[in-house]
């Protein structure tokens, strides 16, 4: 059963931090586009956006420097939703930017996951929080950084002390193709 929390609108807005990928297609203009999307979604805030990070793509396996590299950025929103709302918007960029899903972590043209909704923590396999992987990801954990110092993964720790228990980090920020 679905926690009630998760479908329960806000009675103030809440901090969110959303995490971008996209190692398909024009993957600057498709996370620039989503990012545009979510601005001017209803309920939505964009406060703050990472720049873009070029990422080694990883894969169940481990790094996969034979896949497309990815371009991976994080931003934080204020918003009125439920974080099942939140989810199903986040699902309908992902589509409207063409997001197929073949084989798990297979490549993609968008990958957005909601790293953390305010201070919730759930279990619920439709929406985890935090995101069950955000605190093991270099490609999360830097960007998120870049914008929040401080940023804390709830029952993980700081994200700094976090990234500095990772092995050595294989990001580089995008100067961008098109500049
Ligand atoms: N915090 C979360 N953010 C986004 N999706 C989540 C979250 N927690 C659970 N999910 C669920 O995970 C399902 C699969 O998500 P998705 O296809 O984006 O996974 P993935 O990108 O392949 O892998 P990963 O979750 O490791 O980034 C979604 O349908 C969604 O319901
Ligand atoms: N570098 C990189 N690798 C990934 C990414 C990602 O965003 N960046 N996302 C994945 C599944 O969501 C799997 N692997």
């Amino acid at each position: 059963m679905t926690d009630s929390l998760l479908v329960t609108v806000p009675a103030h807005p809440i901090d969110a931090v959303l995490a971008f990928g996209s190692n398909l297609g024009d993957r600057e203009a498709t996370v620039e586009a989503a990012l545009a999307a979510l601005a001017a979604a209803p309920g939505v805030e964009l406060v703050a956006a990472s720049r873009l990070y070029e990422t080694v793509a990883v894969k169940p396996d481990g790094v996969d420097h034979e896949a497309p590299s990815y371009l991976n950025g994080v931003a934080r929103i204020r918003t009125g939703l439920s974080p099942l709302d939140l989810l199903a918007l986040v699902h309908r960029v992902e589509h409207a930017h063409g997001r197929v899903r073949v084989e798990r972590w297979g490549d993609r043209t968008l990958d957005i996951d909601v790293v953390l909704y305010g201070d919730l923590t759930s279990d619920d396999a439709t929406l985890t929080l935090p995101h069950p992987r955000a605190h093991e990801r270099d490609f999360v954990l830097v960007p998120w950084l870049e914008i929040d110092p401080d940023a804390v993964v709830p029952g993980r720790g700081r994200a700094d002390e976090l990234l500095r228990g990772l092995p050595t980090s294989t990001l580089t920020v995008y100067a961008g193709e098109r500049r």
